[in-house]
């Protein structure tokens, strides 16, 4: 895992933005994996104020988001659908068509998520998968215990995830006990996946995830099996981090790298 750590929050969300710029730009019809919550937010925010200033297009962009409440529909404030109009869908130039949530109040999941995942690979797979984390460890809804080969699928909540999320819903007896959840083996299919953590209250998530065992019990160590994940941490989520020099080192070659700076590492060019 490519490990990214900035000072704060904002920041990262700016580098996390870096990221998905660079795809949209270059792959202008690309297929984005979306997360809710609040650590995405203020990437959002900075997309679609480059969107608003710089015209940043989505106009071709396909997103496919990695879950959602069962039994709210898209016009409740908590759900995910809500959530991704509110704090991005409704200020960028994406036509809605293009945008896949799955559907908290579908009648028959069981086919609602074989159909979910056929239209991934229907629209060519998942080219940046954006992924937070549970304090719990987890990716999606994918709790503790989920099966690392999982696909999309009904899923019951955990009690931590539960209490985390009773903020939203003024209460943790108001909180869906259920959710579709895209599964771990559909989030590791993904070409790249863009995993982002802040605050001290992911740090423990966060040293697991990086330099944990791969295990069910944190889905998120999964990414280690991953080709391609890049992890944008602040300071506080990244506090737990043995080897933060080593990756502090990395980064600075992988800069140099990308500036052609070749002899400055020791690499010599003819
Ligand atoms: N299903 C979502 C996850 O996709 C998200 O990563 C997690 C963390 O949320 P937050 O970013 O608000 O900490 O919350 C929920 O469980």
């Amino acid at each position: 895992m490519r490990v990214i750590i900035e000072s704060d929050a904002q920041s990262a969300s700016r580098r996390g933005a870096n990221f998905v710029t660079d795809l949209v730009r270059k792959k202008p019809n690309c297929v984005l994996g979306l997360a809710t919550g609040s650590t995405p937010q203020s990437m959002y925010r900075e997309l679609i104020r480059r969107h608003k200033e710089e015209g940043l297009d989505f106009s071709q962009v396909r997103t496919f988001n990695l879950d959602e409440y069962v039994g709210l529909g898209p016009a409740h404030p908590q759900s995910y659908r809500y959530f991704m109009q509110q704090n991005l869908f409704d200020h960028i130039n994406i036509p809605p068509a293009q945008t896949h949530v799955p559907d908290g109040r579908a009648l028959d999941f069981e086919t609602h998520c074989r159909q979910y995942e056929q239209l991934i690979k229907e629209c060519g797979g998942i080219d940046l998968q954006v992924l937070g984390v549970g304090t719990d460890g987890h990716i999606a809804f994918n709790e503790p215990g989920s099966s690392l080969g999982s696909r999309t699928r009904l899923k019951t909540l955990a009690t931590e995830t539960i209490r985390d999320n009773a903020r939203f819903f003024g209460g943790e007896d108001k909180v869906p006990r259920l959710a579709v959840t895209m599964g771990v083996g559909t989030i590791l299919e993904s070409r790249r996946c863009l995993f982002l953590a802040f605050g001290p209250q992911k740090a423990i998530a966060v040293r697991d995830t990086v330099e944990g065992p791969i295990t069910a019990q944190v889905t998120a160590s999964a990414l280690q099996l991953h080709r391609e994940v890049i992890g944008v941490f602040d300071e506080a989520a990244a506090r737990l981090l043995v080897r933060r020099d080593y990756y502090a080192e990395v980064e600075r070659a992988q800069c140099l790298l990308e500036a052609g700076e070749f002899r400055a590492l020791g690499i010599g060019v003819q």
